[in-house]
């Protein structure tokens, strides 16, 4: 593609060089760099790509997107300058991809809990309802049957657009993604056609990277801020900030809830260890899933596939043969009889829903909860996670998530920090994660409960840098074995 037509949509401040130069890839990242490419130099959280551009060159880079030019620039190469090459990124991308899309009905998921759960419950229900679907989401990325592996919860710009593309190409006519709040903040999702976007709920995470919990807030509001007037927005009507999300919104708004008036309503007739009845939209529906958050998420997935058209029976009778996400409430049993559950929830609020959940099945006996926190993340949220942990269960083993840079025993401390004498009775803290896992199901009987949390679907153990092998589930099934 030729530069100049690239550049078409962004103000440029100052252009330095032949803008009819050809491009052949477009890259943030200047170690990805290929000749021909436009390398987009952007300020990051660690480093400033502008202190990448001589190596870009080096490397073949013809163009390059900075908000400053160098002092003595290369007569050969074009210089495109901007006051944001963070909103820019987006816009070039889009336009280097052929505006992907704008060729997809493009769904947007956001919020800090119910993400993965959505997006992949509504790309499970449109392939079953006959659709070509793609997935963007934090345990992997699908164009139909592929897989591709998913470093991000929402990719960088350039790989999100190249997805997009692909799916075009595979004739995809639906695309559900998760936007995270890092994505929204950085503008990852920058010039994306958005047909709808929903929100799940809002509660305390990432306050390392936000600092404040309104900027948080105003991070995922963002999202909706840009939607445009022909898209929908779905929010929950029973989460505080539901409404803050659209109030300046130019797409149309449709609520949900399983507590107040709203448009899309959801009850709970009955609930047992292999699923729920329940009553959405007047009409009643068997679904294999347990827990009143999983109530939420099945009711953001009804709604959005209402405004997306379809009819209220034949969405029932899909949702009735979906199942849990890969790590997601994933339940497996012991040849001792009780049974273990694997979820991902590594947020206090998510630790609260995942152990009402197990409380509200009927004829469980203890709950034993192993979990921990993530290194590099952020630290207040550790010592409400135990205590959230401390106060339903009977019995909790702290251990390591990912500790990534940080010393394993120093987030345990941050947790039990959070903990008094009393809760301290209910709590073993084990560094070594197959051990507390083995730990807990040596402690646990017939019909007891297991819960490992802060995981899910993950297969990997992060330490200093390193991805080791790791899977909770793997682990488990290992236990069962020798016992
Ligand atoms: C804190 C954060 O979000 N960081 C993301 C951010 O990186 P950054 O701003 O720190 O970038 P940087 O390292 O300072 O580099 C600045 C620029 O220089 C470039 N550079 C850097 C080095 C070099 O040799 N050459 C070069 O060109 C970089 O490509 C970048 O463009 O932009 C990068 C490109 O998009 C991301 O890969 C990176 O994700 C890091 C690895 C990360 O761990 N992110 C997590 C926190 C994250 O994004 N999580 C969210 C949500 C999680 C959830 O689901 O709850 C997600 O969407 O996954
Ligand atoms: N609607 C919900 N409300 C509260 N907690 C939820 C909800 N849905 C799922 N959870 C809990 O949060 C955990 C993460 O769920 P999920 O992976 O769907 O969220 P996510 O928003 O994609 O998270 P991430 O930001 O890490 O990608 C689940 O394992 C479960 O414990
Ligand atoms: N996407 C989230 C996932 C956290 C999962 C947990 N296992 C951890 O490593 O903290 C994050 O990057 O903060
Ligand atoms: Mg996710």
């Amino acid at each position: 593609m030729i530069c100049n037509e690239l550049i078409k949509d962004i103000k440029c401040t100052d252009i330095l060089g032949d803008t009819n130069v050809s491009i052949s890839g477009v890259n943030i990242d200047s170690r990805k760099i290929k000749p021909g490419h436009l390398f987009v130099a952007i300020k990051g959280t660690q480093v400033d790509g502008h202190e990448y551009i001589d190596k870009a060159i080096l490397l073949g880079a013809v163009a390059v997107l900075c908000e400053k030019a160098p002092k003595e620039p290369l007569s050969d190469i074009t210089y495109i300058v901007v006051t944001s090459t963070e909103d820019a990124v987006g816009k070039v991308a889009t336009r280097f991809y052929g505006d992907p899309s704008k060729h997809l009905k493009l769904i947007g998921v956001t919020g800090t809990n119910g993400k993965t759960t959505i997006a992949t419950l509504l790309y499970n229900m449109f392939r079953k309802l006959g659709h070509r679907c793609g997935l963007l989401s934090t345990v992997c990325n699908y164009i139909e049957d592929e897989q591709i592996p998913a470093d991000h919860t929402t990719p960088d710009p350039i790989e999100l657009n190249e997805l997009l593309a692909k799916m075009v190409e595979q004739h995809c006519e639906y695309v559900f993604m998760e936007c995270s709040s890092h994505a929204i903040a950085q503008k990852r999702i920058g010039g994306l056609n958005f047909t709808g976007g929903i929100f799940t709920n809002l509660t305390r995470d990432h306050l390392d990277y936000h600092k404040t919990f309104e900027n948080y807030r105003n991070a995922k509001k963002s999202f909706f801020d840009h939607l445009p007037k022909s898209a929908f927005a779905i929010t929950n009507a029973d989460d505080k900030n539901g409404m803050v999300m659209v109030q300046n919104t130019k797409a149309t708004v449709k609520t949900y809830s399983v507590r107040t008036a709203a448009d899309f309503k959801a009850r709970i007739i009955e609930c047992h260890f292999q699923g729920m009845y329940l009553e959405i939209d007047g009409q009643e529906v068997g679904v294999q899933f347990i827990g009143k958050f999983n109530v939420s998420n099945l009711l953001a997935v009804y709604a959005t596939a209402r405004m997306l058209g379809k009819q209220r029976e034949e969405i029932l009778i899909a949702m009735s043969t979906l199942h849990s996400v890969n790590g997601r409430m994933d339940t497996l049993h012991s040849p001792q009889g009780f049974t273990a559950v694997v979820d991902y929830a590594h947020t206090p609020d998510a630790l609260k829903n995942v152990l009402l959940a197990i409380h509200e099945v009927d004829g469980k006996g203890h709950v034993i909860t192993v979990c921990g926190a993530g290194g590099n993340r952020d630290k207040g949220k550790r010592p409400l996670m135990a205590k959230q942990a401390v106060q339903l269960s009977d019995k909790v083993i702290i251990t390591s998530d990912n500790p990534r840079f940080e010393e394993p025993q120093d987030i345990i401390n941050d947790m039990l920090a959070g903990l008094d004498a009393q809760d301290m009775k209910k709590v073993l803290s084990i560094v070594d994660r197959r051990e507390a896992i083995r730990t807990a199901c040596m402690l646990a009987d017939k019909n007891d409960v297991v819960l490992v949390a802060g995981k899910g679907h993950e297969t990997y153990q992060e330490v200093k840098g390193v991805k080791h092998h790791f899977d909770d589930k793997e682990v488990l099934a290992e236990i069962f074995k020798q016992s």
